[in-house]
């Protein structure tokens, strides 16, 4: 090779090099004689779109769960970027994984912005006495992070609905709404759980766009759905939980093309797979 590396070279030759951002490793979950997740390992690297898929009760969000710090595992390790992560949701956060629920929970009676600025206090490091006294220190951070907010909404495409009430958004933009929210604490890795429940298809097209967009900001996304077609266009890799266990895991062809994952849907074809098809791809 010559000594005159070009910026593709270099590009190149660090490719492989993309670092893990979370790496679970035999997580178990159980709860009395119920093994919810049993025995999951995976791995997000730096810049990768990951799928978790699986029929309904399969272990998917208390996979999540336990990630983020609202279970502690029965056996098994989470790091994130190496380190074991602290078995507490705010630890997690801070540390750098954010999340949204399957079910949303916003601040219902609180404006977009808020919404967003209630995400961001992890980030702030003024303190309690600081926002008491309302001192330069504290002005200049909620400025800030007001200017972030405003940011984060207009990236989600709710620029114009920061001072909406968050009750009266559509569903739809209630999901970017968390997304945004889950953005104002910076967040290295963001989990997604089912971000498109709810949406028509604009709306679910739209929202693919944007987890492409938060992955070209450098956050790795984990992102559980049922919509074969959302996981199939956006994922790299997609990992299959069967009553609790990762059967498979693998780019598209893998997966759509493993028996256990056509039986484990109960013998139909993957809901998506034709219109993939059809699309050439
Ligand atoms: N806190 C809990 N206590 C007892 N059982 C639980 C608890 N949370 C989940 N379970 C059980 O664990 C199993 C896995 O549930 P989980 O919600 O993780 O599945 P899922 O794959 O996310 O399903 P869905 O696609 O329907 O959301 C289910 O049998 C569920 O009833």
């Amino acid at each position: 090779m010559s000594a005159v590396t070009t910026e593709t070279e270099t590009e190149t030759a660090a490719a492989p090099a993309a670092e893990p951002v979370l790496q679970a490793s035999g997580v178990v979950m159980r709860f009395g004689g119920l093994t919810a997740v049993n025995d999951v390992d995976l791995t997000v690297r730096q810049g990768e779109i990951v799928g978790l898929i699986g029929p309904n009760g399969a272990g998917k969000t208390t996979f999540f769960n336990c990630l983020t710090g609202l279970y502690v595992p029965t056996e098994g390790t989470v790091k994130y970027k190496g380190r074991v992560l602290p078995p507490k949701p705010h630890l997690v956060t801070q540390a750098g994984i954010a999340r949204t629920f399957q079910n949303i929970r916003l601040f219902a009676n609180m404006t977009a912005l808020e919404n967003v600025l209630v995400g961001r206090h992890t980030r702030t490091e003024e303190g309690l006495f600081s926002a008491i006294l309302r001192g330069p220190g504290y002005r200049r951070a909620e400025a800030e992070s007001r200017e972030r907010a405003r940011e984060l909404l207009e990236f989600c495409g709710l620029g114009a609905k920061a001072d909406h009430l968050a009750r009266n958004l559509p569903y739809g933009e209630q999901r970017k709404l968390e997304i945004a929210r889950a953005l104002a604490s910076d967040p290295g890795l963001l989990l997604l759980d089912e971000p498109t429940a709810g949406m028509n298809p604009q709306e679910t097209r739209a929202a693919e766009e944007l987890v492409f967009a938060i992955r070209d900001l450098g956050v790795a996304v984990l992102v559980i759905e049922h919509d074969m077609k959302f996981i199939f266009n956006l994922c790299d890799r997609t990992a299959v939980l069967v009553q609790g266990r990762k059967i498979v895991e693998g780019d598209r062809e893998t997966v759509q093309n493993d028996e256990r994952v056509v039986t484990a849907y109960l013998g139909a074809p993957l809901e998506g797979t034709t219109a993939a098809q059809e699309d050439g791809q």
